[in-house]
């Protein structure tokens, strides 16, 4: 992603920009988080829109009560500053309470309180004044889709929809009466673009993954057409998250297998796309565009996988008992593989946590928490009773007459069960 600080811009008067910088970003992509991260470093270290620091307010004639022809500004300067750092708010309780995202979060914070900051040199006493919500004749204006909200991300993006149009609004009517606070606007309303786009392709892999029940285990293949073809049949079959696991391939038949697993899996519709997971490395992961990657207790430490597969990708953790999943919580882990369950025909283990651990896990721990070793369509009923609604399976589909069938019998039984049991 390329992005460009502004400090003049061509198409408005220099007064306009002279004591703001906008930051805008032309074509905002899934890190522009990340970006943002490593952006951040050169903006004050109070404020995410580098912008003076709040002058206190100092008597000017404007402060003598407010000229008539002023008097509606000054409510609609109100109202938009409340409908502004309400869409924030929401915004910031999104980030931090459904998607666990503190640099989401205080991105939004960040921004409230550069706004406040910025009507903080306007007369607040004028604006009060102006308020006349029993007088304001929009408040019993509603459409119909205003109460349409079918998903947590929706509400999210709904807001920031209005935050933008509420910040637009400030701009062009503070000209009016303070026109050096403009610019301080239009930079935050910049921001909150980068807001929506975070909201926009954070959610879509984290939703995914947070209505996923069966992943599949799958070897790469004899080639990358005969994998392709897999992945059709399964993702029809539905699965909803494959994993590349195949210790016999060479990194770069693994990374071609991946590349073309990747490309196979966006061409299928997004009602039934998969999550592509690679099993041990995150830097074919990151490198063929996989959405993750698994690693177990004997692989990279979960810090330096983020740095590699960036904030937006997927990491799995194996986890084989309950320590080693509340430590794998606390280091930011996405989701949790836990077993061995029972004997499995893909891997020999000397030790099986067995249906306790599922039950310790399904008790103590929040994130998605998939059981595996040995399941199949005989005792998955076992482990649903545990209270774990999802599972990871290699030979019980790969190894099956009909592996898409196999993957359609688990599908149907897991559906029956709610992805977030109460906790007993
Ligand atoms: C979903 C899931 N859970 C556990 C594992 C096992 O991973 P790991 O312990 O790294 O062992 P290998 O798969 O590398 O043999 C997994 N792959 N997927
Ligand atoms: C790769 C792997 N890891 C496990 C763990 O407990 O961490 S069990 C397992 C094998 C999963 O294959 P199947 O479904 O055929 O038993
Ligand atoms: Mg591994």
């Amino acid at each position: 992603m390329r992005f460009e600080i502004i400090t003049h811009c061509g198409r408005r008067s220099d007064s306009a920009c002279r004591n703001g910088f906008a930051y805008r970003y032309n074509t905002p992509t899934l890190h522009t988080r990340s970006l943002l991260a490593d952006f951040r470093p050169s903006l004050q270290a109070d404020s995410l829109t580098a912008v003076p620091p709040p002058q206190p307010h100092r008597p000017t004639p404007q402060d003598a009560p407010p000229a008539a022809a002023d008097y509606g500004v000054y409510r609609i300067l109100d109202a938009s500053y409340n409908r502004a750092s309400e869409g924030l708010r929401t915004i910031e309780d999104y980030a931090r309470f459904v998607r666990n995202d503190p640099a989401l979060s205080r991105h939004a914070k960040q921004l409230r309180h550069d706004l406040a900051a910025a009507f903080a040199t306007l007369p607040r006493q004028h604006l009060l004044s102006a308020r006349d919500t029993p007088g304001d004749v929009g408040t019993t204006i509603q459409t119909a889709s205003e109460q349409i909200r079918p998903s947590a991300v929706a509400v999210a993006t709904a807001a920031a929809a209005r935050c933008q149009q509420a910040l637009r609004s400030i701009e062009e009517y503070v000209k009016c009466i303070y026109p050096e606070v403009a610019p301080r606007i239009e930079a935050i309303r910049y921001q909150t673009y980068t807001l929506e786009a975070a909201l926009q392709g954070l959610s879509q892999a984290a939703e995914r993954l947070a209505g996923a029940r069966l992943y599949a285990l799958i070897e790469g293949g004899e080639s990358n057409e005969a994998l392709a073809q897999t992945i059709r049949t399964l993702a029809t079959a539905g699965v909803d998250i494959l994993q590349l696991r195949d210790k016999r391939l060479d990194d770069r038949t693994l990374y071609e297998r991946t590349r073309a697993a990747t490309a196979e899996v966006a061409a299928i519709d997004t009602a039934q796309r998969p999550l592509l997971i690679v099993n041990d490395r995150a830097d074919i992961a990151a490198a063929a565009g996989a959405d993750g990657v698994h690693v177990g207790q004997e692989e990279l430490p979960l810090a330096a996988v983020r740095r590699i597969v960036g904030p937006d990708g997927i990491v799995g953790v194996s986890t084989h008992n309950l320590s080693q999943a509340q430590q794998a919580q606390r280091d930011g882990a996405d989701y949790i593989g836990c077993g061995p369950t029972f004997t499995s025909r893909t891997k020999s283990f000397a030790e099986f946590p067995g249906l306790e651990f599922l039950k310790q896990v399904a008790k103590q721990l929040s994130l998605p928490a998939f059981a595996i070793g040995g399941i199949d369509a005989t005792n998955v009923d076992q482990v649903l009773a545990t209270g774990i609604p999802r599972v990871a399976v290699s030979a019980a589909i790969t190894a099956a007459e009909s592996p898409p069938q196999a993957a359609a019998e688990l599908k149907q039984i897991l559906s029956k069960w709610s992805l977030f049991a109460p906790r007993t």
